[in-house]
């Protein structure tokens, strides 16, 4: 299992202290959407810096306008990007084949797709694409888990869960080899997000 440390709702000088303190000890750091949409691509650049050999991950959530979205965060240096599944047919499938270009990884969000339509893009998309079953923001207050969304289309990807996770979720997932584990409030709401991240490392099974 992998860790992705998600960065949201934070100034951007809290997101640069956080990305050198848990760089170290993170497989990723996420750029989250609303950091994106209130620093840009400068944001980014200042976390990407940061973050030394550690990759990021640059939540866009792109719907339209791939190949300028995503060739914008490739300039700051992202690594992966994701694009949303929402997304007409047309886009994903250019997220696919700009992303190739760049040798980067692309990451398919799934919230707020139907079963039948998880099942159709798990078929369709190439086995090197990320899915990401993720419970929104917005959903959260809902109760749903994003392991909840696992299913048979699921077994064999690679994935990468959202939601609102925290390290008690992680022990029941550490034997999925593809799997990458997204984890935001837990450490950038926790008062020390070194000591979040360590207990996070220790429920991954990572420091045994
Ligand atoms: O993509 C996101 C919100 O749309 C977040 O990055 C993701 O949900 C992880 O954050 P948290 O653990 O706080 O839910």
């Amino acid at each position: 299992m992998d860790l992705q440390v998600a960065l949201d709702r934070i100034p951007l000088d809290r997101a640069v202290s956080i990305t050198t303190a848990v760089a170290p000890r993170t497989d990723w750091v996420e750029v989250g959407t609303s950091l994106i949409k209130q620093f840009g691509q400068e944001g980014l650049r200042q976390v990407v810096a940061a973050a030394g050999r550690t990759p990021v991950l640059a939540d866009l959530k792109t719907a339209d306008d791939v190949r300028f979205e995503f060739e914008t965060a490739f300039a700051a240096g992202a690594r992966s990007v994701t694009v949303l599944g929402l997304a007409p047919q047309v886009s994903i499938d250019l997220a696919v084949q700009v992303t190739g270009e760049h040798d980067a990884e692309l990451v398919v969000d799934l919230m707020g797709l139907t079963p039948q339509r998880i099942e159709e893009l798990a078929e369709r998309l190439p086995h090197h694409v990320r899915l990401a079953p993720h419970v929104s923001k917005d959903s959260q207050a809902g109760g749903q888990r994003p392991q909840d969304l696992l299913g048979a289309w699921s077994r064999g990807r690679r994935l990468a869960l959202a939601g609102g996770l925290t390290a008690q979720d992680l022990p029941g997932l550490a034997d999925e080899p593809e799997l990458r584990v997204i984890v935001g409030s837990a450490v950038t709401k926790a008062d020390d997000p070194v000591v979040a991240i360590e207990e996070l490392r220790r429920a991954a099974g990572k420091d045994n």
